[in-house]
């Protein structure tokens, strides 16, 4: 058993929880380690700590030695700033003098411990189970070690010098790191992009140095602040038992075990050397929680959410429908302290009824679709609008109350099916714990229902598949289950994230028809969100087109995909490489210039002018809200025009740009 702290072995569970943050993300996170209060106290603390320490020779008022018998166990003062110990010696010139040995040589026993750690954790990650074995099997016996009597009889044999002192206690503190950075390197070493650069020829260290290591800074980071902490603690303890530099050479643990000889006659004492200590050694684990705080992703505590602004009835071109079950009106989603995602998006839905939400990628389908559950990320919420499920507000609702609608009256069904299970769990226990809440039966009847519920999902072999782990199954089977997953608290509204979108197309039918089977059987209505033109005329009742953030077109499936209103339908529709059966494939598919612009960067007026073949001067000015368009809405002012004149988004021919043409079969989809 180790006696000294090994950090790591204790908060290596919390350590590799820590989501290593990929490089991208993280250069732009770096400022949020400062925005937290913990994280600015700890930055600016140690930098102060080690600058006057290291400096300390040329700044200190007095000499380390220097006694002022006159003014022993002195209180502070203009003289002694930080008063006297019982020899006269200024304290504020011994404590600063004092700090830069435990510093420098906790230093040392970081850059010791990472230093074989991190190498033998890169190595045991890459180079399979065998080598990291042997590793693992040598770092356990280091962590076997009773570091405090080593340390005692290293003292012994090499005497009270703490530099070879602190970095043989590195050399035993690696171990620890180097079990928890095992944990995260292999995890690192399974992403795409770590692949994806072997896959492009780059060597071992390449791919360590530029894709591994940074994707790992921040959980070193976390654990070299940790240690630092430790390593002070260490160096203050063994001066404290007599084992540091000896008198009059001054050192913190020499001046609390001083300052202890006096708690009666001088408490005061005590203060100084015990304050800096214990600021410097908090100050470090502050620094710690910041960057963990940032590697999971936390918002900072200073963002503040934007309080909800409800809908404006007149400001929605959607015509209220009495039977709608789910009813999103101005519906705005914006990021705290940052730009609108989503504004004034309204839409309605009918019991058993299928609603698309279609558009390119980054238009604000999930950031819809996921509010309607209370599931934003971290630091986006809803801002504005209000979305009614059957007549009960759920915008601002709390998490709590939303807690009692999710899985019982609304659920999701998301595009990686095997992401959304766990791997650990196999289906059966997945399924059962899920049941029993949400119906109240015992183990025996949850399990009875589980393979009910996968037979109805159309899993033949029920018995089989709930006794297997997510690996065990296909994409298409692993789908299936993550709906049987959706329907253990018999929701009435099932939201489904691309749910086809990792499927081949095979299994992508089968999955469709399984939800076309499920909304006619049993009522169920569902928002469904794709890019994908065929899926939704093959599935949906109605559709609302999403463009930068706002809805441009809505209506019935057949009137907006086959009669499309909307010059980006037109275009995404000119664009669709899909065609019906027994329609030619045509030769050129329509194309939209441009990309669509991120939010805080939508122009005036129509967003999609800049890319749009008919937008006009009055396109980029701002425009009210306009009237509804049959029995839905479209967000173009030249709606009209368009719509007498037979506009199509057709595909470009060499020297024609645009197209007012007499209509066209669509490319290719109908609903
Ligand atoms: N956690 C987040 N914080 C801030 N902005 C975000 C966050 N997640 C997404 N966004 C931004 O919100 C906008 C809408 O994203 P959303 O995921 O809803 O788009 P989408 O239409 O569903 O696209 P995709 O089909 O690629 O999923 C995008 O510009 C995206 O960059």
């Amino acid at each position: 058993m180790s006696v000294l702290p090994l950090p790591g072995a204790e908060a290596a569970a919390d350590e590799v929880a820590i989501e290593p943050v990929p490089p991208a993300r993280r250069r732009r996170g770096l400022p949020s380690v400062l925005r937290r209060p913990g994280g600015v106290f700890g930055a600016v603390w140690l930098t102060f700590v080690v600058v006057a320490s290291l400096t300390a020779p040329l700044w200190r008022p007095y000499d380390v030695t220097e006694q002022d018998t006159a003014n022993r166990l002195a209180l502070p003062s203009a003289d002694h700033l930080l008063g006297t110990d019982p020899l006269g010696r200024d304290l504020l010139s011994r404590i600063f003098t004092a700090g830069s040995l435990p510093l420098l040589a906790s230093a040392l026993m970081l850059v010791v411990a990472f230093g074989i750690g991190l190498p033998l954790a890169l190595v045991a990650a890459e180079r399979g189970r065998r080598v990291e074995r042997v590793i693992s099997r040598v770092t356990e016996v280091f962590l076997a070690l009773p570091a405090t009597i080593l340390l005692l009889a290293v003292i012994g044999v090499i005497g009270n010098r703490l530099y070879p002192v602190m970095a043989i206690m590195g050399v035993l503190v690696s171990a620890a790191v180097y079990r928890v950075l095992l944990g995260v390197a292999q995890s690192v070493r399974q992403r795409l992009y770590v692949d994806a650069a072997r896959v492009n020829g780059l060597g071992s260290l390449r791919v360590n140095l530029l894709h591994v290591l940074p994707s790992m800074a921040t959980v070193v980071a976390v654990q070299a602040a940790q240690l630092f902490g430790i390593g002070l603690l260490i160096v203050a303890g063994l001066a404290f038992l007599g084992f540091g530099p000896a008198e009059p050479e001054p050192s913190w643990g020499f001046m609390i075990q001083d300052a202890s000889g006096h708690l009666f006659d001088g408490p005061w004492l005590l203060v100084p050397t015990g304050l800096v200590l214990a600021l410097t050694v908090v100050a470090a684990n502050e620094l710690a929680d910041a960057l963990a705080g940032r590697a999971v992703g936390k918002a900072p505590a200073r963002r503040r959410r934007r309080p909800l602004r409800r809908a404006v009835e007149a400001a929605t071109a959607v015509p209220a429908d009495p039977e709608a079950v789910l009813e999103v009106r101005d519906l705005t989603i914006s990021v705290d302290d940052g730009p609108d995602l989503v504004t004034g998006v309204s839409f309605t839905l009918r019991q058993g009824q299928v609603l698309g939400l279609v558009g390119e990628s980054g238009c604000g389908k999930t950031m819809t679709a996921r509010s309607l559950m209370g599931l934003l990320p971290d630091g986006v919420a809803v801002t504005g609008g209000s979305i009614r499920w059957q007549g009960r507000e759920l915008a601002g609702l709390p998490e709590a109350e939303l807690n009692r609608i999710r899985g019982r009256e609304i659920a999701m069904i998301s595009q990686e099916p095997m992401v959304a299970l766990d791997p650990m769990f196999s289906i059966a226990t997945q399924l059962v714990g899920p049941i029993r809440r949400f119906r109240g039966v015992g183990r025996k009847q949850a399990r009875r229902i589980a393979a009910d519920l996968l037979r109805n999902v159309g899993i033949v072999d029920a018995q089989r598949v709930l006794t297997s782990y997510p690996h065990q199954l296909s994409g298409g089977m692993a789908q299936r289950v993550c709906i049987a997953l959706a329907l253990t608290g018999e929701p009435r509204l099932l939201i489904a994230d691309e749910p086809t979108t990792a499927l081949d197309v095979t299994v992508q039918a089968e999955i469709l028809s399984l939800l076309r089977a499920l909304v006619r059987d049993t009522g169920l209505s569902v928002v469904m969100v794709s890019h994908d033109l065929g899926v939704v005329a093959d599935i949906c009742d109605t559709v609302a087109v999403m463009y930068a953030g706002e809805v441009v077109e809505s209506g019935t499936a057949a009137a907006v995909l086959d009669a499309p209103a909307h010059p980006y339908t037109m275009a995404l529709l000119g664009a669709n490489p899909h065609v019906p059966e027994g329609e030619p494939v045509p030769e050129r598919l329509a194309s939209i210039a441009g990309t669509v612009p991120p939010p805080g960067s939508w122009p005036t007026g129509c967003r999609f002018a800049t890319r749009c073949r008919f937008a006009e001067a009055q396109c980029t000015t701002p425009f009210p809200a306009l009237p509804a368009h049959g029995e839905g809405s479209v967000l173009c002012v030249r709606v009209d025009e368009l719509t007498r004149d037979h506009a199509t988004w057709a595909p470009e021919s060499a020297g024609d740009e645009t197209s007012v043409q007499e209509p066209t079969p669509t490319a290719g989809v109908s609903a």
